[in-house]
């Protein structure tokens, strides 16, 4: 452990400090280019623009733009650390954003009061980009922010962790369930953990099939049950009508456990509880609930996923935002909705049953991946993510009528060199 410790920090620091740069894409050589990019040519694309906002999109960068917004509240697993110690984490989803899916970001850390401040922030450097990822914003601000925000920006905001987890691990739990021979619908599901992530998990759950009376979920206090009096209206959702009140209490016979809370909090011995091939997710980041070294000695027939990608079965919203964004951006898409984020949920999921190319084998060792029990999701270096996902959330996007361009005659892309 310390030696990623040390590797990582000399990865951020060495050569020179941070992850990613501004590049040129125009030629710059000349003094002919130059009165081109800047003063008097860039009098001309100015002028446009004011005539037509829409022209935004033909003459700058905004429509591949992407705003990777955070105020450290909640970042990763770690807490609220502040805006700054944010930073390299959204630096980090830049890199992720323009590494599979070809897609410029912008990382902003900001320093608001309160959450009317970010809002009002955020909305008022909205105008600059194509699309807003809200990112690490701890609950129960993150919903008001973000229900703001949609409600006043006219291009696509995000709530990454909220919603990429949610599709994600919809589009594993789908898998899990299958190779457990198991249906959603009968499923019982242990949620630790009542922040955005987890919320947004379990109601993208219920919209799949899974029956709210079937979810347990716990905060710091225990499980949310009915008679609490101490519940916000969104926790509220999942108050059940219950005795159970421990964990160890939930975990009597449920057949799934989705942890995202913090590390170590699931206790191998209370593995045994579980139904026959349990199915758990500990997704804290960057620890998760379980080693999963520990779960397999307690329970050798669990399914296991992290969220890390040094073990198998990475749950991890790099899946999703990328690729989701990029389909969004292709269609200039006016919100990403319940649809578009659906149609992400099943191509993710089928692509897990496809026979795997063996570059993906080779970048993870040279073991062999097919789908099982150790192999439920597609790895993020699986170049058919961009070909499959975005191409799905695209055409569901102008299904629902949220785009605002056709389909993409360049699609579907068969890498991030083919983005435009
Ligand atoms: O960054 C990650 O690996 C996933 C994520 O959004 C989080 O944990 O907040
Ligand atoms: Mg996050």
């Amino acid at each position: 452990m310390s030696d990623l410790r040390t590797d990582a920090l000399d990865y951020h620091a060495n050569p020179r400090p941070g992850k990613l740069s501004v590049e040129l894409t125009k030629p710059t050589a000349t003094a002919r280019d130059l009165a081109l990019a800047y003063s008097p040519g860039v009098a001309e694309p100015v002028r446009e623009i004011a005539k037509d906002l829409e022209n935004a999109y033909k003459y700058t960068g905004k429509g591949n733009l992407v705003a990777v917004i955070s105020d450290g509240t909640a970042i990763l697993g770690l807490g609220n650390l502040g805006p700054l110690a944010s930073k390299p984490v959204m630096e980090g989803k830049g890199v992720l954003f323009k590494r599979f899916a070809g897609v410029d970001v912008f990382d902003i850390e900001v320093e608001a009061e309160s959450p009317q401040a970010f809002i009002d922030t955020v909305k008022r450097i909205s105008c600059t980009f194509g699309g807003i990822n809200l990112e690490d914003i701890k609950a129960p601000e993150c919903f008001e922010i973000e229900r703001a925000l949609i409600e006043q920006c006219d291009i696509p905001v995000f709530h990454d962790d909220q919603h990429g987890t949610a599709i994600v691990t919809a589009a594993a739990m789908i898998n899990a369930l299958e190779l457990a021979d198991k249906v959603i619908e009968d499923a019982k599901i242990v949620c630790l953990g009542a922040g955005a992530a987890a919320i947004a998990c379990m109601k993208l759950l219920v919209s799949m099939g899974a029956k709210a009376e079937n979810i347990f979920m716990l905060d710091r206090k225990g499980v949310i049950h009915a008679g609490r009096d101490d519940l916000n209206e969104y926790k509220a959702i999942f108050a059940t009508e219950t005795d159970k009140r421990t964990l160890t209490d939930a975990l009597k016979g449920a057949d799934v456990f989705v942890g995202l809370s913090g590390p170590n909090l699931l206790p191998p011995a209370d593995l045994k509880l579980m139904a026959e091939h349990p199915i758990v997710f500990a997704c804290s980041n960057p620890d998760p609930e379980i080693d999963p070294a520990a779960a397999h000695a307690s329970r050798p027939d669990v399914i296991m996923a992290t969220g890390r990608s040094d073990y198998p079965n990475q749950v991890n919203n790099v899946l999703g935002f990328p690729f989701i964004f990029r389909g969004a951006l292709d269609v200039r898409a006016t919100a990403i909705n319940e649809e578009m984020k659906i149609a992400a949920v099943h191509a993710i999921r089928e692509l897990a049953k496809e026979p795997v190319p063996e570059y993906i084998s080779q970048a993870y060792g040279g073991i062999k991946l097919e789908f099982g029990r150790e192999y439920i999701i597609p790895k993020p270096m699986d170049v058919r993510l961009i070909e499959k996902v975005p191409a799905a959330v695209a055409q569901a996007a102008i299904d629902s009528g949220v785009a605002t361009l056709p389909y993409p005659a360049h699609y579907p892309l068969k890498s991030v060199e083919d983005c435009i």
